[in-house]
């Protein structure tokens, strides 16, 4: 029901937050939820981490805070992302790994103005995460065991609370994500199938 009850002929972007531990395959699902299904996909970690790269004046900051761990303030993060919204000219949104607190969540919905349609959280295993975190590969400055220790705490005592907030509400979708890639993918299908917008 929660995915469906979108129509065609709404104003406001149709939104949905991609929640889910470190390394549970968030941004791996998006790509190809974004592709099958034309959403713009937007990685909060992604948006910080080319603010940090373009010298900007939160840069270091940015920079530190990813290295511990920790959350970055609501402010810059949603500017990014409001920013990345509006110039983006589509209007169905994959927002990836975000809101990560609950003022994150406050400050998005104040700032951007409305609330996500749904929630989808992929729900993995830690030893599952670490082990996918550590082959990762990237040159990501967070992808050691010690900030991923940092990490999973984090999630469970910030962002956790989130995806209560939005099950309380009826708008959470959660995925197994153990399994191939293709195989979570076959999970998600449906979700994103039975929309009509
Ligand atoms: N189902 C899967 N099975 C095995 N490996 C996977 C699976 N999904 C993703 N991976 C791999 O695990 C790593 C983490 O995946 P991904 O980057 O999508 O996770 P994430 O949730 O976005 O993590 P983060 O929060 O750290 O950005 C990547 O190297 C990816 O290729
Ligand atoms: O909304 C957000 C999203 C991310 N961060 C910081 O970035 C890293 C990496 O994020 P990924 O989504 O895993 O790519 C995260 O650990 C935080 O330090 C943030 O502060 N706020
Ligand atoms: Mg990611």
């Amino acid at each position: 029901k929660l995915a469906t009850e979108a129509t065609s002929n709404r104003c406001n972007p149709f939104i949905t937050f991609v929640l889910g531990g470190p390394g549970s395959g968030k941004g791996t699902q998006c790509v190809k939820i974004a592709e099958t299904f034309r959403f713009a996909h937007l990685s909060a970690g992604d948006l910080l981490r080319e603010e940090m790269s373009s010298n900007s004046e939160n840069g270091t900051m940015i920079h530190d805070i990813i290295k511990e761990g920790k959350i970055v303030p609501s402010e810059i993060t949603v500017n990014l992302l409001r920013k990345a919204i509006h110039s983006s000219g589509n209007h169905k949104f994959l927002i990836d790994g975000f809101p990560r607190n609950e003022e994150n969540r406050i400050a998005f919905e104040r700032i951007v103005g409305v609330e996500p349609d749904i929630v989808l959280f992929f729900d993995c295993p830690e030893e599952e995460m670490v082990k996918r975190v550590l082959n990762r590969n990237q040159g990501r400055v967070d992808d050691n065991i010690d900030t991923m220790k940092k990490r999973l705490e984090v999630f469970k005592k910030l962002n956790l609370p989130v995806i209560d907030y939005y099950s309380a509400k009826g708008k959470v979708c959660k995925i197994n994500a153990v399994g191939t890639v293709n195989e979570v993918f076959e999970k998600v299908l449906p979700v994103f199938a039975a929309l009509r917008i």
